[in-house]
């Protein structure tokens, strides 16, 4: 039942630029959501309205509500669905080529996985061990890698430096590229002012959900659309920011607020997700000095009395008894183990709390193959369609030879023309018959995919050798039971929600976790930690549980409890 409150209706309604922040289930995304049937059932204004966010998933969740409410526009033209990176592309850069590059310019957004390996024997780098600008080995990077080559990395760099001024002759981009590429064009008085002007023409609106995601320079081009005369919606929750490696910054983002007018600055408050229990939880998941007053629970689990439960565990590895006990825990409440996701910051992690300890596939193409397929089937259910298809098809041409390596990808499909998608349902025939059947071996879940696969090869290695035995195969195929709880990143499920959540705490991070929520920790990466699990936590609509090891249960609890609502320790 959706009754648009006050706040609401007045953003539903705004017709200027506005900032819009509010706190987690305040119903931002649905707000624009109704903002957009507004804007598409005015037939008087043809120009169309972009919706731009973050994430592929953020993204199809955006698309998915707008066709479920059936505002999805059919032809979309000339409004625009996508992340913020393919708006720069499609009409700031595709169009206009790029400087010192005489080419068609071709998106490559897997750039800085090429592999960088200057002779036969050498030990692989990335691009993105190196300094785009100068060809420099990063050094800190270098140490994560383990590289430390007796004669320097001079030879890596040289080709580094090569593989760089290569690509930019060739006119491949990514992101990191087109940024730089944008903030030039800009600085262009003239060429800013006629592609403002051309912008305006085609969109009335632009709203810009998940905004905490932005860096500097993502706000400095929302800037300059609005003084390009494009009404500008930015639609945040501060304390949901969690990529720092986009190089986002909290604190820009509230400077940038704070250029919008008074009455452009409109609120949303009270949560219409969660219950009390979580909301309070929610709250005291914030540091201290964000915290606040509770967000007030609105919604249909208004009335709902679960508390929110802290599940301890015994030594640093995280165990398979969180899920079990958690599952129970969900059951009690009516709520399918497909509902009842556990959340960790890293999918490893969340699979171990669910007894699906994924091994690390490596450069194992059987293990990548099985991985991909299963992200396939699990992505279906829970949005990341996109990526999971790619992913899929991906291994599938590193399986026939067509690339090397799983950073050659991107550069492969655009210049062998794929980008029109039209390898898709041919992947999608390749991740249905690769399912893996009820209580179907290991063994032959291989046995179909080599015979599967076995066509159109490039090079003399047999299916095979490409697709040996593996033993923890039937591990990474395990994952097919549907009584399963789904175990997933913190990042996948941004602007999602769910009946229960379980979200773990591992025994290296929960310490620093635990200062940024006691407010003796600020530095960068512990905040961004503790963000994650706000995420995680506020994406639960009922039933919360915290795992965290024992030694830190007294802490959290005393965190949490100063809410107001007790939270109940559950030793596993
Ligand atoms: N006025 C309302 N009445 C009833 N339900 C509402 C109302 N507004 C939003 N909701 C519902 O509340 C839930 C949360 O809304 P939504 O996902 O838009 O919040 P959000 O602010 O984008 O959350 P987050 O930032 O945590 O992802 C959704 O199920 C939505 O349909």
């Amino acid at each position: 039942m959706f009754l648009q409150t006050n706040e609401q209706k007045a953003i539903i309604g705004h017709e200027g630029h506005a900032f819009v922040q509010a706190c987690p289930g305040a119903g931002k995304t649905r707000t624009m959501v109704e903002r957009a049937r507004h804007l598409l059932s005015n037939p008087a204004d043809r120009r169309g309205v972009a919706f731009l966010s973050f994430t592929n998933a953020a993204v199809e969740e955006l698309e998915a509500r707008l066709h479920n409410f059936g505002i999805l526009p059919s032809p979309l033209f000339p409004s625009f669905i996508g992340t913020f990176d393919r708006f720069l592309w499609q009409f700031l850069i595709a169009p206009f080529g790029a400087e010192g590059c005489g080419q068609v310019l071709r998106l490559v957004p897997d750039k800085s996985d090429w592999e960088v390996k200057p002779f036969d024997a050498a030990q692989p780098l990335k691009l993105k061990h190196f300094d785009r600008a100068t060809g420099v080995l990063l050094a800190d990077k270098a140490v994560e890698e383990g590289f430390a080559p007796r004669n320097g990395p001079g030879a890596w760099e040289t080709h580094a430096r090569n593989m760089i001024a290569r690509a930019l002759s060739n006119g491949y981009l990514d992101f990191e590229d087109v940024r730089d590429c944008v903030a030039k064009r800009l600085a262009d008085p003239a060429f800013s002012a006629r592609l403002g002007r051309a912008l305006s023409g085609r969109f009335r609106e632009i709203v810009v959900d998940e905004a905490q995601d932005c860096n500097p320079g993502d706000l400095a081009i929302i800037e300059w659309l609005r003084v390009s005369g494009i009404k500008v919606k930015v639609v945040c929750d501060p304390n949901q920011a969690i990529y720092g490696f986009r190089g986002g910054l909290t604190d820009e983002l509230l400077r940038f607020a704070t250029t919008f007018e008074g009455v452009e600055q409109l609120p949303l408050s009270g949560n219409f997700r969660s219950s009390p229990a979580i909301c309070a939880a929610i709250s005291q998941l914030r540091p201290p000095a964000s915290r606040g007053p509770i967000d007030q629970p609105l919604g249909p689990y208004k009335d709902e009395t679960s508390p929110v439960y802290i599940l301890t565990y015994g030594g640093t590895a995280v165990p398979a008894m969180i899920g079990t006990r958690f599952q129970v825990m969900a059951a009690e409440l009516g709520i399918p183990p497909a509902q009842a996701p556990v959340l960790a910051a890293t999918w490893a992690s969340a699979g171990n709390a669910v007894g699906r300890a994924m091994p690390d596939a490596g450069n194992d193409k059987t293990l990548l193959l099985a991985e991909a397929v299963m992200g396939f089937h699990f992505a279906f259910a829970a949005g990341n369609r996109r990526e999971a298809l790619a992913r899929l098809h991906r291994v599938v041409l590193q399986i026939r030879g067509e690339i090397s390596n799983a950073g050659a990808y991107a550069t492969y499909v655009s210049t062998s023309g794929l980008d029109d998608e039209r390898w898709l349902p041919e992947i999608i025939a390749v991740g249905q018959a690769l399912k893996v059947y009820a209580g179907e071996s290991a063994e032959n879940w291989l046995r179909r995919a080599r015979a599967l696969l076995n066509s159109n090869l490039i090079g003399t290695s047999s299916i095979g050798q490409r697709l040996r035995s593996n033993d923890k195969l039937a591990a990474v195929l395990a994952e097919a039971s549907p009584t399963a709880l789904p175990a997933k990143a913190i990042h996948a499920v941004k602007g999602l929600e769910f009946p229960a959540v379980c979200v773990v705490l591992t025994a290296r991070t929960s310490g620093d976790i635990l200062n940024v929520l006691t407010g003796v920790e600020s530095a960068a990466k512990p905040v961004e930690e503790a963000r994650k699990i706000y995420v995680a936590a506020s994406r639960a609509e009922r039933l919360l549980a915290i795992a965290v090891p024992k030694s830190r249960a007294a802490t959290l609890k005393g965190i949490l409890d100063a809410g107001g609502h007790t939270t109940q320790i559950v030793p596993l």
